[in-house]
């Protein structure tokens, strides 16, 4: 499905999952944003994409998301390029469980940051158009590991976070459908920092069991997660979705009981 004329901004676009689904962007035909804490990274990836697509079609902007201010000028900057934005995919995330603190800040506040500037700027209630938003959370929320608590608690809190405000777009009439997508162990860099004591602290004595699920349930490539977020972009009658993407089910949905007193 063409996306021509559709605007996108990607959080941690320069790398793994996030370039997978800026690339797949592109090929839609959408505008993209790629924004990106790496400039070295994110330079070069931009240059590799201005190759492929042609000039025009993809912008680079550094932002660290965790500084909300940055955050707000780069939503900004991307709707004075582009004219306008349908779909931001807050994608972003770090696992360090020694700064913790951090690993929160990234993780769920500027995810929550990135849906309130997505719904300035496209919310039926301030007037815009309506569009898209993809939160990344994790199969961590589903199946913990004594290797990264907190970053398990931020997946978690993605997803809570993100079915609220599904459910806010619906009663607010915001005309903005929101998701939540749960990968399981992808092939990226991110998942190479398992074996960092830097970044698991005194968990990564943990390690070989987190590995030891990785040899069990697989381990996707980013192609995988960008065909997932494709879906949630292109399939309007889905609405607040919990995406599950696993090597064992492959692309598929988490089911809830209705809410019952
Ligand atoms: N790799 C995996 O096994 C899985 C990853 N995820 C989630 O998918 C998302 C993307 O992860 P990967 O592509 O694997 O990671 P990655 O480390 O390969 O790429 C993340 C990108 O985000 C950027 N980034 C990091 N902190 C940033 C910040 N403060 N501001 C702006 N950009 C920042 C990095 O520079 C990098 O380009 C994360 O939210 C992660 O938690 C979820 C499930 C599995
Ligand atoms: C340094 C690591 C960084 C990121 C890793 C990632 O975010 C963490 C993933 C944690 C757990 C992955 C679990 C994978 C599970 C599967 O593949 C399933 O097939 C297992 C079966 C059922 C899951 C339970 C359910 O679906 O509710």
């Amino acid at each position: 499905m063409s996306l021509n004329g559709k605007v996108a901004l990607v959080t941690g676009g320069a790398q793994g999952i996030g370039r997978a689904v800026v690339q797949s962007l592109l090929q839609s035909s959408a505008k993209v944003a790629m924004v990106d804490l790496n400039k070295d990274l994110g330079e070069e990836c931009k240059a590799q994409l201005d190759a492929e697509f042609g000039e025009g079609n993809c912008t680079f902007i550094e932002c660290d998301v965790a500084n909300g201010d940055a955050l707000r000028d780069t939503f900004q900057n991307t709707v004075d390029q582009f004219g306008h934005l349908d779909i931001v995919i807050n994608n972003a995330g770090i696992t360090n469980e020694k700064d913790w603190e951090k690993t929160i800040q990234v993780n769920l506040t500027s995810v929550i940051k990135g849906t309130y500037l997505a719904l300035e700027h496209m919310s039926k209630e301030n007037g815009k158009q309506g569009g898209t938003i993809i939160n990344v959370s994790s199969m961590a929320a589903f199946m913990h590991s004594p290797h990264q608590p907190v970053y398990t608690a931020t997946k978690h809190g993605v997803i809570g976070f993100t079915r609220a405000m599904a459910d806010a777009a619906i009663q607010g009439d915001y005309g903005v459908r929101i998701h939540a997508l749960c990968p399981a162990f992808v092939d990226t860099p991110l998942l190479q920092s398992v074996e960092d004591e830097d970044n698991m602290g005194k968990f990564v004595k943990f390690k070989d069991d987190f590995k030891r699920s990785m040899s069990k349930f697989g381990v996707l490539q980013p192609s995988l997660i960008a065909e997932g977020m494709m879906r949630l972009i292109t399939d309007t009658s889905l609405h607040g979705a919990v995406m599950k993407i696993t090597c064992s089910k492959g692309i598929h949905f988490h089911t809830y009981e209705p809410m019952s007193a």
